[in-house]
């Protein structure tokens, strides 16, 4: 079995350096109050605005981009994929001296060859697998979101050490960490995240709910079913795989699970999903995302905005009102603090 890192694992530490977040958005508050609370020195950089202020209400330290770069031994580059190239280019790129580490959390502008470094910084990612809110709300809770790290430039002889010790701090290192390559991991997650995680599930989810709605059934039974319940089923899974989600539900359900799930996804549908496997790993995908961002995401807004106004966002946004306990579980998790080594 391949090797997964826990904290036990990991002996090397940041001690005496300083590491720059840059960004202050889903990943980039998770990793800055992370690293904080695992006693590590840490600048948000970031442009002025509502992040800026957020950080210093956050009770970090803030700097401007080109600041925060400037000072750092440690970059980590929590910029949105298609904003970063300009952003390293005009901001960070100056600061970046010879024995600093450029840092990623996904592959893609290093992958791609947006972003060339030089030859003198060592360049790794450390990629959560999971959303930054819940890198920072299980870090809280006692626990950590799994990730991997990958060194793409080994300039110190010491990159995979320093990858281990950031891990370490924003609390993956409790759930475990493994390595992979920035080939592996940027293709690999472009297609968790198109094919099953966020495309896949949710076309499921509107598949299902449209197909009762369409059928006469009341929309909000159909978001009960088709959605809100959702969380828990896959809550189990997550807690016991597929055979723990089993157990608990009815032998009718896993019956209909044997026999009907295959008819929803079959042959074909994995047919396609290699082909958007192949987009992403040629390139495609890729050259059709910065495009899109070039032309200012008319196609990206369009969908968006048709998205946002399905039913099941109407309807699921008026039965969330009257479920305080759905929202209030964010804030509650932080109270269930469980003493865990960092
Ligand atoms: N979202 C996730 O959970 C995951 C993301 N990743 C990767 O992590 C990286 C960050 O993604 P994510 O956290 O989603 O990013 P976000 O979209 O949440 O980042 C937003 C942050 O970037 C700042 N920002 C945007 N443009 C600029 C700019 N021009 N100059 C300065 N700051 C700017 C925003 O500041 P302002 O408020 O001023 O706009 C805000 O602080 C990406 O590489 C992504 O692929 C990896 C794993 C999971
Ligand atoms: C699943 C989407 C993701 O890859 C993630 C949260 O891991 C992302 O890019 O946001
Ligand atoms: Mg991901
Ligand atoms: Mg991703």
């Amino acid at each position: 079995m391949v090797k997964v890192y826990y904290n036990q694992d990991i002996n090397s530490s940041l001690e005496g350096k300083k590491v720059a977040v840059i960004g202050y958005g889903s990943q980039g508050h998770a990793h800055a109050q992370n690293l904080k609370e695992t006693g590590h020195d840490v600048v948000v950089g970031v442009r002025r605005g509502k992040s800026w202020e957020q950080a210093e209400q956050d009770g970090l330290e803030v700097k401007t981009v080109r600041d925060a770069a400037e000072e750092a031994d440690i970059i980590m580059v929590l910029l949105p994929d298609e904003r970063q190239t300009q952003v390293y280019e005009e901001e960070i790129k100056p600061g970046l001296r010879a024995g600093k580490s450029l840092v990623f959390a996904h592959g893609f502008n290093v992958h791609f060859n947006q972003i060339v470094p030089p030859a003198d910084v060592d360049v790794f990612l450390v990629a959560p697998k999971g959303p930054g809110h819940l890198v920072r709300r299980t870090f809280e809770s006692g626990a950590g979101v799994p990730a991997l790290f990958a060194v793409y430039q080994d300039q110190s002889g010491h990159a995979a050490e320093t990858a281990l010790a950031y891990a370490k701090g924003i609390g993956s290192a409790r759930a475990g960490v493994l390595e992979t390559t920035f080939k592996e991991e940027t293709e690999t997650d472009l297609f968790g995240e198109q094919a099953v995680l966020c495309g896949g599930l949710t076309s499921l989810v509107k598949a299902g709910f449209e197909t009762l709605v369409e059928a006469g059934y009341q929309p909000e039974l159909a978001y009960f079913e088709c959605l809100h319940e959702l969380k828990l089923i896959v809550d189990l899974m997550y807690e016991d795989g597929m055979s723990g989600m089993r157990y608990s539900i009815s032998d009718t359900a896993q019956w209909g699970d044997f026999v009907s799930g295959p008819r929803v996804v079959d042959a074909d549908t994995k047919k396609r999903m290699k082909d958007i496997l192949t987009d992403i790993q040629d390139g495609k995908f890729a050259k059709g995302w910065l495009l899109e961002n070039q032309l200012n995401r008319p196609e990206f807004t369009a969908i968006a905005n048709r998205e946002n106004e399905h039913q099941i966002e109407k309807v699921g946004r008026e039965l969330r009102s009257m479920m305080p306990f759905v929202k209030a579980g964010k804030e509650k998790q932080k109270e269930v603090v469980v003493s865990a080594k960092n």
